[in-house]
């Protein structure tokens, strides 16, 4: 049986977990990069927290900045078993206000040039991402959700843009035309990587603004978007302690598959793996390697 530990990662207003206690802080290194900051490790209850800051303490990274292989990595080492994402977001719908926490179960990645794998030449791989989020995790957090009686909706499309620009009204439209409900510019390849080293994944899209197709709201900008995430900093905090204190002590099998993502998705033959690839390889993907 594995230990269950919940990894938070705080993006846009959370740079801290509140209520995480017997704090300390681990530069955890990594093969693949630098990750964006230490990571803050601690326990809520009977609960081992992970905390990271997507963009570094002081906001010091960009979107298309941030190592996300070596985030997923470092907190791969650090026992994370689940990870429960923390995302500002513009919505696209007239239902899903500011204010409102989005669970949503589906991404659409238009990132581009970001290292979106930890495998390759050498050691290719090919995982399923028909399911990108855990249900069962999802589960957990509607009903920390309910017991905080905090309000969230379950399911929506994140589509992930470039950034760091926000979106022009023409492409804001289409986003809209096209049926996503929220647009960030984090979450992908964040939640593939997750999903490649094992670790269930699940994101609660804060939405801060209607990014700039509504009429009757001004097109977004920082400021909205940090005013509305530092009034849904506190109740971000509680759920996450929620969902801390009724978390299981043992990994719970994911029915996405995520526990054992890596099960038949490696190609390469063993003779003809690459070493150096191999040795990096060493903590996302060690239980599949190992089996
Ligand atoms: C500050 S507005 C744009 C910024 O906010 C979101 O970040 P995160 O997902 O880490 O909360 C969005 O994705 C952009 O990175
Ligand atoms: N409208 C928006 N577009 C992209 N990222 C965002 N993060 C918060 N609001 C956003």
């Amino acid at each position: 049986m594995t230990a269950a530990v919940l990894g938070v990662i705080g993006g846009s207003g959370v740079y801290d977990l509140p209520g995480l206690e017997d704090v300390r802080e681990e530069a955890v290194s990594s093969p693949w990069g630098q990750p964006s900051d230490a990571l803050r490790i601690g326990r809520i209850g009977e609960t081992r927290i992970v905390f990271l800051a997507r963009h570094g303490r002081g906001h010091r990274l960009s979107p298309t900045g941030i190592d996300y292989r070596a985030n997923i990595d470092a907190l791969k080492r650090a026992g994370v078993t689940d990870i429960v994402s923390l995302s500002a977001c513009g919505s696209f719908r007239e239902e899903l206000p500011p204010g409102l926490f989005v669970l949503v179960d589906q991404f659409v990645d238009r990132t581009h040039g970001r290292a979106s794998s930890f495998f390759g030449n050498g050691c290719v791989a090919h995982v399923s991402m028909a399911h990108p989020v855990g249900p069962r995790l999802q589960d957990r957090i509607a009903a920390a959700a309910k017991a905080e009686d905090i309000a969230v909706v379950r399911g929506g499309t994140y589509v992930c843009m470039e950034g760091p620009q926000f979106s022009s009204l023409a492409e804001s439209r289409a986003y809209k035309a096209q049926g996503f409900d929220v647009i960030g510019m984090t979450n992908m390849p964040e939640a593939k990587l997750a999903r490649e080293a094992e670790i269930t994944y699940a994101t609660i899209a804060m939405v801060t603004d209607f990014d700039c197709w509504h009429p009757g709201h001004d097109a977004v900008d920082v400021a909205a978007v940090v005013a509305v995430a530092r009034a849904n900093a506190d109740k971000a905090a509680r759920l996450v302690a929620r969902l801390a204190r009724d978390f299981p002590q043992t990994r719970e099998p994911c029915p996405a598959g995520s526990h054992r993502a890596l099960d038949g998705a490696i190609m390469t033959a063993p003779a003809a793996r690459d070493p150096a690839l191999m040795a990096k390889l060493d903590a996302v993907a060690g239980r599949a390697l190992a089996g």
